[in-house]
């Protein structure tokens, strides 16, 4: 068992980590509230949103009488995360700054800062997510490494933005919320004199950065470069873009004077033309395999991987969506990844989840998806030589549309149909 007198709690000014702090101090902890400053820039009506989120945070510790600091992170958000993001918006990828926010920020400096400055036995936040160590660490255990699980709410389940963080933190880390639903977390700040932080509306948008008009903002930091939007079945140019970092794929784009809707499909960052479809579910829009960099594990790497198998788990990448079932395997590059059904607008740099039952295992970035339905239909229209072969990991589709991968011996049935 840890013994655990001292608790730091991220208290960002909402009503989650108000909660946190309150629970923390019923059952004795000594409690420090700690405000992370991460980014100094005001919005575009001028505003600094964290100037007023620590009013907030001041107002809930003042209610709560807990000591609060601030503390400045802007560096470590700018080289850890920020400059990150605007690599991967520059190479044409979807970067998740929420994810890298939690591995880098949340759950390293802020926990690095906890353990040195403060002398913390934990550290809490207001995630909706729980641990195998408990939600105040009543289970844990030094010989063993801690598995990360989905919240009980599982509308609100945040695991998938904590799927990348190190094994060091989330070992010392409380999620009192994780058996909580958010009706219920609102309720005990409003029966607890904190009804002002309960009905401030919910934060959107980038974590520390907030919700903003996306393309003007990146295009302050990511030089325009104007391209073509490129219609991917005749190859004629319907329309210009400002730059492949405006776009995602699956978006609907802003064509107009066109009869039906086009949707971004493909981004080719050597022409700088935008690929797109008529039609939301245009088959060049849907794919059943997709690769991934180096996985990171929370708990550790499935021992069917590590013996050089497939292992079956669930996959999403986007936090409102269905887990998929599918197969993977370990390639020298990364990840494999076949699912069972398929999957409309898989992006490049958004991180692949693995989930198996409550757990979430870990995650890797994904590099691209595989053929999409359209290239699949065109080979099986064009080309009779029956081997379709994919450059990056060596995989064939052969005429029944079976995808073999050389090095690994994986033979994996993909239905087109
Ligand atoms: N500026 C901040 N300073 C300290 N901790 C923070 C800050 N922002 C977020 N956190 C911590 O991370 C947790 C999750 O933050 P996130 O913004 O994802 O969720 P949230 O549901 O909006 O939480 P809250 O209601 O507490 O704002 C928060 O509950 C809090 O513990």
């Amino acid at each position: 068992m840890l013994k655990i007198k001292k608790v730091v709690v991220g208290i960002s000014g909402g009503v989650d980590s108000a909660v946190v702090a309150l629970m923390l101090k019923n059952k004795g902890y000594s409690v420090q509230g700690l405000f992370m400053q991460n980014w100094d820039i005001t919005d575009e009506t001028g505003v600094c949103k964290t100037d007023e989120d620590f009013k907030d945070a001041n107002i809930v510790c003042d209610k709560l009488q807990i000591p609060l600091v601030r503390v400045n992170f802007v560096k470590h958000y700018w080289n850890e995360v920020f400059s990150d993001l605007l690599k991967e918006y520059e190479s044409g990828n979807t970067p998740n700054p929420d994810v890298m926010c939690n591995r880098h920020v949340k759950f390293d400096a802020f926990y690095h800062h906890a353990r040195e400055h403060y002398n913390a036995d934990a550290i809490a936040t207001g995630h909706y997510a729980r641990t195998s160590f408990g939600p105040y660490l009543e289970q844990y255990d030094s010989t063993k490494n801690v598995r990360l699980l989905k919240a009980v709410d599982v509308k609100k389940d945040q695991t998938l933005f904590l799927c990348q963080i190190k094994q060091e933190a989330l070992r010392r880390t409380m999620f009192p919320l994780g058996e909580y639903i958010k009706v219920n977390v609102k309720k005990i700040a409003l029966e607890n004199t904190l009804e002002q932080i309960a009905k401030k509306k919910e934060s959107m948008g980038i974590c520390f950065i907030g919700s903003r008009n996306f393309p003007n903002f990146i295009s302050e930091y990511v030089l325009n470069k104007p391209g073509n939007f490129v219609n991917i079945d005749d190859g004629k140019i319907v329309g210009q873009h400002n730059g492949i970092h405006q776009w995602t794929l699956g978006q609907r784009t802003k064509l107009t004077g066109l009869p039906v809707a086009y949707f971004t499909a493909k981004k080719d960052i050597n022409t700088n033309d935008i690929y797109v479809v008529q039609g939301t579910g245009h088959p060049a829009l849907y794919t059943e395999s997709l690769y991934t960099s180096r996985p990171h594990w929370i708990h550790s790497c499935p021992t069917e991987l590590e013996r050089g198998k497939i292992f079956k788990c669930e996959f999403k990448f986007q936090h409102i969506e269905n887990y998929i079932s599918c197969q993977i395997c370990l390639v020298q590059q990364g990840v494999v990844i076949i699912l069972e059904t398929p999957r409309r607008a898989v992006t490049p740099g958004q991180f692949a989840v693995f989930y198996k039952n409550e757990e979430c295992l870990g995650s890797a970035k994904i590099l691209h998806a595989g053929p999409s339905h359209h290239t699949l239909n065109l080979f099986k229209v064009t080309n009779k030589s029956s081997i379709y072969k994919n450059k990056l990991f060596n995989s064939k589709i052969d005429k029944s549309n079976r995808i073999t991968f050389e090095n690994d011996c994986v033979s994996v049935k993909v239905s087109t149909s």
